[in-house]
């Protein structure tokens, strides 16, 4: 049988095998923790023949890599054997700090090509692959010991004979793992796949090419831009699927922003609530699909979906709830409440709400507000998506949705464009990007039936 014979492997790296065995492992990493310190990761290993020997994946900060989680699988690897020099811990210790999802295990048919050949070991001391193995993994191995151990050394240590990899790693400290498998003679083949990998990292890798967290301002308004009453209530301007749509948007994030003027003023929970058959479904860091609206241009279907209170229950991951501002809360305050964490960061300077949250390893912040707030996270060039809920109603008085942003002149208007419309209920949702541009790493919003995908161009062009 071809893996227990010596020789490079088989199956040419652009077959249909190959291809077939990346989206097998972009299937597994799915299964990862979509808001974790950590990107999602899979890997599949193959004997020189294309035969699954081994799959694994990453379920959060702490546990074994995908690379890792494959090796054990295949019966190799740092934990499956005695390891009698080194260093290196590749399996470590979970953290007590950011919670995880502990995945459940695949439950995909696998093919595996037999038992683990008993006989040949590694300069490591472990059970080594058969030669000609192949690692078929989302992100590029990763060359430094974290929270676990560089998993180009565990793939070097198993004597892998090649690597395929989809996206390579963006972060400056986790890269590099190629290039030292490369160096080892291992031969290294990338990009296959490569936009449905970025995709599932959505946020992950547009943090890592900006040094910050992504940032969503939301808002929530009527047609003349009142985010609430002249007597500061507020509860509600959008409809039961609007606000339904707000719950699993904020599942998508790290962080839920306010100021303390929306903190005093609504007294928020600024939990995820969704309905029980929505929980149990793993969270996706891309938009998440709106319930199934008509187009913009046909006639807006009822409220058909629940409000968030009405049957919803707070999600077991919730993000990080932020309060931005000096002032003291009442302890009683909901955002206090135990169902998810809280930290007031008592500050006005918006970089620095970022850094905090960035060292927390959060990726994607949702900031639900107020105009106050927005307007500073704005004026510092600190948004990167706008997500509006647009209310058919009007208020004539009461807070607009933005603050002042330091704008006298039309010349100075900050214009933005507008990527995507959604019916959700009798309410609209908008997504727009800055007109300047996307930030680098976030893909457009799929362009909607009826609204042309062209820029915004200045007036007259
Ligand atoms: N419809 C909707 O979607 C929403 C509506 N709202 C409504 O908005 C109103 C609250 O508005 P607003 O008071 O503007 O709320 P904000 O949440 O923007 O809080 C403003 C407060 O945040 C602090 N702060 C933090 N950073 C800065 C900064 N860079 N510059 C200035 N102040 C900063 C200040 O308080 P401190 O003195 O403590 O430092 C400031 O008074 C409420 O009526 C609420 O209902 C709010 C959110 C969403
Ligand atoms: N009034 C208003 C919104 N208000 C936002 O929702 C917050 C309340 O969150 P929670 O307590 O978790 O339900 C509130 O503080 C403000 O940020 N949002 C909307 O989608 N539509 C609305 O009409």
């Amino acid at each position: 049988m071809g893996a227990e014979l010596d020789g490079p492997p088989v199956v040419p790296h652009e077959s249909p095998q190959l291809v077939a065995a990346m989206r097998r492992a972009l299937d597994l990493a799915a299964r990862g923790p979509a808001v974790d310190p950590n990107p999602r990761v899979g890997c599949v290993l193959l004997d020189r023949d294309g035969r699954t020997l081994g799959e694994g994946f990453h379920q959060g900060a702490g546990t074994p890599h995908a690379e890792v989680a494959a090796l054990l699988d295949a019966g190799c690897g740092p934990a499956a054997g005695p390891r009698p020099s080194g260093p290196v811990t590749h399996a470590g210790p979970r953290p007590s700090g950011p919670v995880t999802h502990a995945g459940p295990r695949p439950s995909g048919p696998v093919t595996h090509a037999g038992p683990r050949p008993s006989g040949p070991v590694t300069r490591a001391g472990t059970p080594r692959l058969p030669a000609g193995a192949t690692a078929v993994v989302t992100l590029e191995p990763c060359n430094h010991t974290g929270r676990t151990g560089p998993c180009a050394e565990a793939l070097l240590d198993a004597e892998i004979a090649r690597v395929v990899i989809a996206q390579s790693d963006p972060t400056p400290l986790a890269s590099g793992g190629a290039e030292r498998l490369r160096t080892a003679g291992v031969e290294v083949v990338t990009g296959v796949l490569e936009s449905e990998a970025t995709a599932l990292n959505r946020w992950f890798t547009a943090s890592a090419r900006l040094g910050r967290p992504v940032v969503t301002l939301k808002l929530a308004s009527t047609l003349d831009g009142r985010v609430a009453a002249a007597d500061g209530t507020s509860q509600w301007i959008t409809g039961g699927p609007a606000r339904l749509d707000v719950h699993r948007q904020r599942a998508t994030a790290g962080a839920i922003v306010v100021g303390t003027g929306t903190a005093l003023a609504d007294d928020p929970k600024l939990t995820v609530r969704l309905p029980a058959a929505e929980l149990a479904a793993p969270a996706v860091e891309s938009d998440p699909a709106p319930e199934a609206g008509p187009a913009p241009s046909a006639t807006p279907s009822t409220d058909a979906a629940p409000a968030p209170d009405a049957t919803t229950a707070p999600t077991p991951r919730q993000p990080l709830r932020v309060v931005v501002g000096t002032r003291e809360l009442p302890a009683s305050a909901r955002v206090f409440d135990d169902a998810a964490e809280t930290i007031s960061l008592r500050t006005h300077d918006p970089a620095e709400v970022l850094r905090v949250l960035s060292d927390r390893g959060i990726h994607h912040v949702w900031l639900e507000g107020g105009p106050t707030l927005a307007a500073a996270f704005l004026r510092a060039g600190l948004v990167d998506r706008l997500v509006h809920y647009l209310a058919p109603a009007l208020l004539g008085a009461g807070p607009s949705l933005i603050g002042d942003l330091g704008i006298g002149s039309i010349d100075g208007i900050d214009r933005w464009h507008l990527e995507d419309v959604t019916h959700l209920g009798d309410d609209l949702r908008l997504t727009l990007v800055p007109a300047a541009g996307l930030t680098p790493g976030i893909p457009a919003t799929p362009a909607t039936p009826g609204i042309p995908a062209t820029p915004a161009t200045p007036e007259g062009a």
